[in-house]
């Protein structure tokens, strides 16, 4: 116990240092304990990212469209499946890492047990989501249990099994494929995996690569998807769909597993229903992966890759954070990833406590306007001056820009033109006279980009529009006029921007992702064997240890809903029945915690350094904050409190100082637990533990 208490007055002095430099908030969330082991992978993780780019076999798939060419021509890569020089370090050590299995995972075989039959998550749209997919509409939900100690092993044919890549890039990919590929083999070990070279493109063209020990060596736990590639993220069109049955027929497939997010899923159950109804037997199951965690539902918990892509980014927010409070004369501007749900800004925010981060739900929910924002930006810099501050970080999702109604308004029409093929260089003059002055006003840069072809959804191509330049423009404009009007008596306002888009999806991925990924690899192998088709592969618990985890397959169609033209009891169904991106839950848990801290964040400077991801030691298998605050459950919480409290009176002397009280608990407590603390409801009731 002694020892214990050394180490804790160490950390107390190292940060206090720190609560010095950077004003409130809880000493925890100011610095990680450093051990020996953590300096260790701290060095090699700069030694991997210094090697990374020499040792890449593949040129970037990624082709910029030019204004009126949507789909470049794609050159198929030679090097897909090539093993790939680890370069050794952390890349090495990383393909050793072998993923936790959830027990029922670990044989051979699963016990399939099978609930309720399902209609969808919004019931107004079962009607239609039922006449859009009259063959694999209300299947049951299903649950994989270990087999029983006695349960006699039958005979078990080989399977044929073919893989794609349909979604972007997000880290833990290559992990469901490995996962997916274990399960075959040892369900019987003469069964085969195909790989689809080049996306869904090589999917429709049947070119593949069989998927071996050997191919997999080098992409174990690796970041990226450039074992196979992807393309054009679209099994929609009647054309492809023809083309992926034939594909499935010719290899005579078992099963197809798609891999991606909510669009690449949507388009797994139109194609799971097309080849029920022409009587082919390959099963269709879906794979949740994508950066953007937005395919959330009663169902499915997160996707992979979010853990990993938020753990990057935030690090990097937090650079800028304290690159902003060292020099005092900045501000930064900082869009991430996130179309249509701007989960990955809010779970960085979380992470780093950024001075303000705006949200495109609350934009859209309060119909602000593209001056509103900026004016909300202007009072936040204008409070910050009065306080002596003139640097700042501010956080916006890419969807920002669409959920403003005016630029929505403006870039529906624009998309209207395209789909109209008028000519980049006519649509200013075939614009609304209300949206051509609003195209007028916004800077030279932004108009070229608004312009561009959308991307292959029929949307915007937001990752390529600057909406932080175009805000921190703006932003500056407004505060020049409020210096000529007097209203504004501090510094001049500067700003840097940044897009932190592209490089975090080829990340290594966290312990997190690689076991969630994996597990879904091996759960869509016993959905095959099952017979089950038009399913995604789900777990949950996952806020819990992997040992709690549980597998199940939820139907495709039980996660589709309708858009529609109006609210309310008269509202009419429109479109074609879809898995949805789910936004942000403003009445959720999470979402009250980030209100809550608002002011702080905006005026205290509350940073918070998160560090890079940790692979082994502390802080190695920590989970998102929204997915774990979101799925806390507040009486198990208050255990924890309790637990915690007895701990720390073990190890301070009564009467201590409040700051080595707060450093006790925090040690007792993951930083997710102390941010769950301090939104507890009861936590009036437990004034010693109240972080605030
Ligand atoms: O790689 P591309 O085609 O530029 O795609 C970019 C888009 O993909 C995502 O990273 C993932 O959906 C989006 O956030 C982004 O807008």
């Amino acid at each position: 116990m002694q020892e214990n208490l050394e180490i804790q007055e160490k950390e107390v002095y190292e940060l206090k240092i720190c609560t010095e430099r950077r004003g409130a908030g809880p000493i925890s969330e100011c610095i990680q304990p450093t051990t020996h082991g953590c300096e260790k992978v701290g060095k090699e993780m700069l030694d991997q990212t210094a090697t990374n780019s020499g040792t890449r076999k593949l040129t970037a798939l990624h082709h910029q469209p030019t204004q009126d060419q949507q789909e470049p021509e794609r050159e198929m890569n030679a090097d897909f499946g090539a093993p790939k020089d680890l370069a050794g370090g952390l890349q090495q050590r990383r393909s050793l890492y072998q993923p936790t299995l959830p027990p029922c995972l670990q044989g051979a075989t699963v016990k399939v047990e099978y609930g309720d039959a399902t209609t969808t998550i919004d019931p107004t749209c079962a009607n239609v989501v039922a006449q859009a997919f009259p063959r694999t509409y209300g299947q049951p939900l299903v649950s994989f249990v270990a087999p029983p100690p006695d349960a006699v092993d039958k005979d078990r044919a080989p399977i044929r099994v073919g893989v794609v890549f349909s979604g972007r890039q997000s880290p833990g990919g290559h992990n469901v494929i490995w996962g997916l590929h274990d399960a075959l083999k040892a369900y019987n070990p003469h069964s085969v995996l195909y790989g689809f070279v080049g996306g869904t493109e090589g999917l429709f063209a049947n070119k593949t690569i069989e998927i071996t020990d050997d191919v997999l060596a080098s992409y174990k736990n690796q970041g990226g998807f450039d074992l196979l590639g992807r393309s054009i993220d679209q099994i929609r069109s009647t054309k492809q769909v023809n083309a992926a049955m034939t594909t499935c027929n010719n290899l005579n497939l078992d099963g197809l597993v798609i891999i991606g997010g909510v669009t690449s899923n949507s388009d797994a159950a139109q194609l799971a229903e097309a080849l029920v109804q022409n009587n082919c037997k390959t099963k269709v199951v879906g794979v949740p992966v994508s950066l953007n965690g937005d395919l959330k539902n009663q169902f499915v918990e997160t996707t992979v890759g979010f853990d990993t892509v938020c753990k990057v980014n935030s690090q990097l927010v937090s650079n800028v954070c304290l690159d902003a409070i060292s020099a005092g004369k900045y501000y930064y501007f900082v869009r991430l990833m996130g179309r249509k749900a701007s989960h990955v800004a809010f779970e960085c925010a979380l992470q780093s406590h950024p001075n303000m981060l705006i949200l495109a739900e609350e934009v859209a929910l309060s119909k602000l306007t593209l001056m509103e924002v900026i004016n909300k930006i202007c009072d936040g810099v204008q409070a910050r001056a009065e306080l002596g501050k003139f640097h700042g970080v501010l956080l916006i999702p890419e969807g920002l820009i669409e959920s403003i109604p005016e630029m929505y308004a403006l870039l529906q029409e624009i998309n209207i033109l395209h789909n109209n093929n008028v000519p980049v260089a006519e649509m200013p003059s075939q614009l609304s006279p209300w949206a051509a002055a609003l195209f007028q006003f916004l800077p030279p840069f932004i108009r070229r980009e608004l312009l561009l072809h959308q991307e292959s959804d029929n949307s915007a191509q937001l990752s390529q529009i600057d909406t932080e330049q175009l805000l921190a423009h703006l932003v500056e404009a407004e505060m020049i006029k409020r210096t000529k009007e007097g209203r504004y008596k501090g510094r001049k306002f500067s700003s840097v921007c940044h897009f932190f888009g592209y490089q975090a999806r080829g990340s290594v991925p966290s312990n997190f992702d690689c076991d969630y990924a994996y597990a879904l690899g091996r759960i869509s192998l016993h959905m095959i064997a099952a017979g089950l088709t038009g399913y995604m592969a789900t777990v949950a618990n996952l806020k819990d240890p992997v040992d709690k985890w549980r597998c199940a397959a939820a139907p495709l169609t039980a996660m589709m809903s309708v858009k529609r033209h109006l609210r309310g009891p008269g509202a009419i169904p429109i479109g074609k029945p879809a898995i949805h991106p789910s936004p942000i839950d403003l009445k959720g848990k999470a979402y009250e915690l980030l209100r809550e801290k608002a002011s702080s964040f905006l005026l205290d400077d509350f940073y918070r350094t998160p560090g890079g991801i940790q692979y082994e030691g502390p802080g190695c298998n920590a989970k998102p904050i929204t997915l774990t605050i979101e799925n806390q459950d507040y009486m198990g919480d208050i255990e924890i409190l309790k637990d915690c409290l007895s701990k720390v009176r073990t190890m301070v002397k009564p009467g201590c100082s409040r700051e080595v009280l707060k450093a006790a608990i925090s040690s007792m407590l993951s930083v997710t637990d102390v941010l769950t603390v301090m939104s507890h409801p009861l936590n009036a009731e437990l004034p010693l533990y109240h972080f605030n």
